[in-house]
């Protein structure tokens, strides 16, 4: 049986690498940033996005930026269930919830996620049980330091090793709270208290970590790592860095890839596929 993740019904298969299309509800600073308009606008993004190809969608409701202010648990909530509700209803993809707040993993797999991803990797108090108790599949995330200041001076001594360790040690605590191996997945949180050297060191060496036994989620999409090597300081000029960044993730091991630019990584993750399809010779050929 090829691999395979349940998600609350919906499943994805990981025959080959599947394409998570990003859809941030953060109030949209040109309309008047109603409700309505916020919901209205991620729901069409989403809808395009799965147009696109995307497998699955990720949703969230609070910003990562350094910088970005907190966002409530009330805020989140009034933000990303009434998105979920309507593109689960609309879609038959599986949708994740981008989300390191408990009540919102249990309010939002109830409006019906499939999955939740967390940048914490459930540290935060009450998610692990939170998580446990919903039953869906778990992306695991590394950080180092908080979102506010993790990009001031990330250091490490070996950072593949601290990641991999760090990575150990989360799928233990989710084990120990109940959640099954085949409920987890892993992410090296490119960005996310690192420097470029650091991201490009974790790429190459992505391989490493697929001894944890779980499919791995890669998300380097339009990040200020690929502005800097190519130059390019605006996020949307950064499509091209970015399906070559996950090209190269998938060709290294990543199962899932996180993207803001769902049509063009769709048509890369294909030439790949053509590729692999191809057999390898027999030895005694
Ligand atoms: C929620 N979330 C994020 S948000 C950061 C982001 O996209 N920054 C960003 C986006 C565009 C331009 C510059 C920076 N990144 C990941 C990731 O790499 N893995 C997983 N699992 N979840 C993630």
């Amino acid at each position: 049986t090829s691999p395979q993740l349940d998600c609350a019904g919906r499943i994805l298969r990981l025959d080959r690498a599947r394409v998570m299309g990003i859809v941030n509800v953060t109030p949209d600073s040109f309309s008047d940033g109603g409700a309505h308009d916020t919901t209205e606008a991620a729901v069409a993004h989403g809808l395009k996005l799965v147009e696109e190809g995307a497998d699955l969608l990720d949703i969230g409701g609070e910003s990562t930026r350094p910088g970005a202010a907190p966002v409530s648990v009330e805020e989140e909530l009034r933000r990303v269930i009434p998105v979920i509700e309507q593109l689960a209803a609309r879609t038959q993809v599986p949708i994740s919830i981008d989300t390191f707040k408990p009540e919102v993993m249990r309010a939002a797999v109830a409006a019906g996620a499939g999955m939740i991803n967390d940048i914490y990797g459930l540290r935060q108090e009450g998610a692990l049980d939170a998580a446990a108790a919903t039953g869906v599949p778990v992306v695991l995330m590394h950080m180092q330091g908080e979102p506010g200041h993790m990009q001031a001076d990330p250091h490490y001594d070996d950072v593949v090793a601290e990641v991999h360790g760090f990575l150990v040690q989360r799928l233990f605590a989710a084990e120990m709270a109940g959640i099954a191996k085949k409920n987890l997945l892993i992410d090296l949180g490119f960005g996310f208290g690192k420097t470029t050297a650091h991201n490009m060191t974790l790429l190459a060496r992505s391989e490493r970590f697929l001894e944890l036994g779980v499919p791995m989620l890669a998300g380097l999409s339009r990040k200020r790592s690929l502005g800097e090597l190519t130059g390019r300081d605006t996020p949307s000029e950064r499509v091209a860095a970015s399906v070559a960044a996950h090209l190269i993730a998938v060709q290294r091991g990543a199962r899932i890839v996180r993207v803001h630019d769902v049509a063009a990584t769709v048509d890369a993750l294909k030439i790949w596929q053509a590729v692999e399809a191809v057999p390898t010779p027999r030895a005694d050929a």
